[in-house]
């Protein structure tokens, strides 16, 4: 079986090497020269534990290669996956114009029949656009080469993206052809072996389930900071909130974190994309109008604690920060809230010493505003006013805490991810805010 993967982001890149990794020639694709030659060299464009290996390993054994060029590749191929970007337009709907250039591509090169199948994240309607606009390039050069499309939306999670390919919780295929459906049950096959689901539907039905799946998940978690916010004026405890309704099977514990607010390439743009198909149609998503709002306002709830605390006024108070990233175990800085936080800081005249065990080649492009960058964690204390823990990387769960109140000039520590214990730190002398929990009341 041959397949070629367009795109060598998040999604391609992983899909490309787990595939390969069951067997599978596969032909990873990119316009990005410079990322197609470093990974000939080997070297990998994003972070993403697991992954770096899984390369090497079928690169070496010849299964698993980069190239710029669909038509070089492309004869005798089973299936292409698309899984460029599909970033936010103007007008917050998502912009297909990479998808759509694929499609003209794989139309004008397709030498005999192959599933063309969407993985990137499209609006209810995209793969209908796929199927013309490789019909419409096919009809340009002269040719008319038999071709099924697919939906194969991705719910791998950054950070954990190889263990969610490899042991997936299900895979939602769109697919209206009997021998489309048959090329994607062969391709997937070996990841089911563990009884891992495969759900066939309609097209239309898997692109909306991957946005209505994503809306969701951002939803529980406005939902949760909603009333972690509560949970603070009227002295309870998110946290224990969180067991409390966790436990019901009805709602599950899983993904019930009160923190910061949703960052990332995915929830922010997806849940806007889905905002705007509603209201295009006639049917404005009110519930996710909140979400969002919720949402913007909760990644400045750790800002505005640190201001009140202050008095008002940060002018050059040291702050240090820990964890950049949007969430640990990756370098994605796409919409983390660290980046809104420090624009505020470094605005009421602060001065900022941040510290990312992975994300500072990265930060570069998303924060321009002067920030001190340290090579540990310990360093980015030094003088410190306060700590603020942005990003739950594992390494800064339980530092030397001697070492720290050392460093520091005011032992005061803004834990945006409720990562430790307040009463620990308060026996050792520090003062200690997180989000959602109120002091409690004594009855
Ligand atoms: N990042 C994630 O965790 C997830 C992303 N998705 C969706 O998957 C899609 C891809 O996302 P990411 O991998 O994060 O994007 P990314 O931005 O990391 O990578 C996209 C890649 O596509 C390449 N590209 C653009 N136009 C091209 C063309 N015409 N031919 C060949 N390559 C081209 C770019 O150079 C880039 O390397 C999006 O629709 C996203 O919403 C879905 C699930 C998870
Ligand atoms: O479409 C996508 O791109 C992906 O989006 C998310 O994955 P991802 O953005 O990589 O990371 P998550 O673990 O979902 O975290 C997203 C954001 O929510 C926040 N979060 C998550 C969980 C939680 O309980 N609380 C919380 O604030 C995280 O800190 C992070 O900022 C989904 O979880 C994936 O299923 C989906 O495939």
């Amino acid at each position: 079986m041959k397949i070629i993967v367009v795109g060598t982001g998040y999604v391609g890149l992983v899909t490309g090497a787990c595939l390969s990794d069951v067997g599978v020639e596969v032909v990873c694709v990119d316009v990005d020269q410079q990322k197609i030659e470093n990974l000939n060299r080997g070297i990998l464009p994003i972070y993403e534990p697991g992954l770096e290996e899984i390369v090497h390993r079928n690169a070496q054994k010849g299964r698993l290669t980069f190239t710029t060029s669909i038509k070089e590749n492309i004869a005798e191929t089973d299936a292409i996956f698309i899984a460029v970007g599909t970033p936010e337009g103007e007008d917050g709907s998502a912009d297909l114009k990479y998808v759509i250039a694929v499609a003209d591509e794989i139309g004008t090169y397709l030498e005999d029949y192959a599933v063309i199948i969407t993985k990137s994240t499209v609006p209810v309607g995209s793969s209908l656009k796929v199927k013309e606009a490789i019909a419409d390039s096919m009809k340009r050069n002269g040719k008319s080469i038999p071709f099924d499309v697919a939906s194969n939306p991705e719910f791998l999670k950054e950070g954990a993206a190889i263990s969610d390919f490899m042991s997936p919780d299900r895979i939602v295929v769109g697919v209206n052809s009997e021998r489309a459906g048959k090329v994607i049950e062969q391709i997937y096959k070996p990841f089911l072996l563990n009884g891992y689901r495969m759900i066939f539907m309609d097209i239309p039905s898997a692109e909306m389930t991957k946005y209505a799946a994503n809306a969701m998940l951002a939803t529980r978690i406005s939902f949760m900071n909603d009333i972690a916010n509560l949970c603070e004026i009227l002295g309870a405890d998110i946290n224990q909130v969180r067991n409390g309704i966790g436990s019901d099977p009805r709602i599950g514990n899983k993904f019930l974190y009160a923190g910061i607010g949703y960052g990332g390439a995915c929830f922010p743009k997806d849940v806007k994309a889905l905002m705007k198909t509603g209201a295009d149609n006639g049917h404005p998503l009110r519930m996710l109008e909140v979400v969002e709002e919720v949402n913007n306002r909760q990644k400045l709830v750790l800002f505005h604690k640190l201001k009140n605390l202050m008095k008002g006024d940060l002018k050059d108070k040291k702050i240090a920060i820990w964890g950049l990233s949007f969430k640990p175990q990756t370098d994605d800085m796409r919409e983390a809230p660290s980046i809104l936080i420090i624009n505020e800081l470094i605005k009421e005249g602060a001065k900022v010493n941040a510290y990312d065990p992975v994300a500072i080649k990265e930060v570069h492009r998303y924060i321009t505003v002067p920030v001190n960058y340290t090579d540990d964690e310990y360093t980015a204390l030094e003088g410190a006013d306060a700590l603020l823990l942005l990003t739950e990387w594992r390494e800064f769960r339980l530092p030397d805490w001697g070492k720290v109140k050392e460093l520091m000039t005011n032992p005061l520590i803004l834990d945006g991810r409720n990562i430790y214990n307040e009463k620990e730190l308060e026996s050792l002398g520090f003062e200690y805010h997180c989000i959602g929990v109120g002091k409690a009341m004594k009855i």
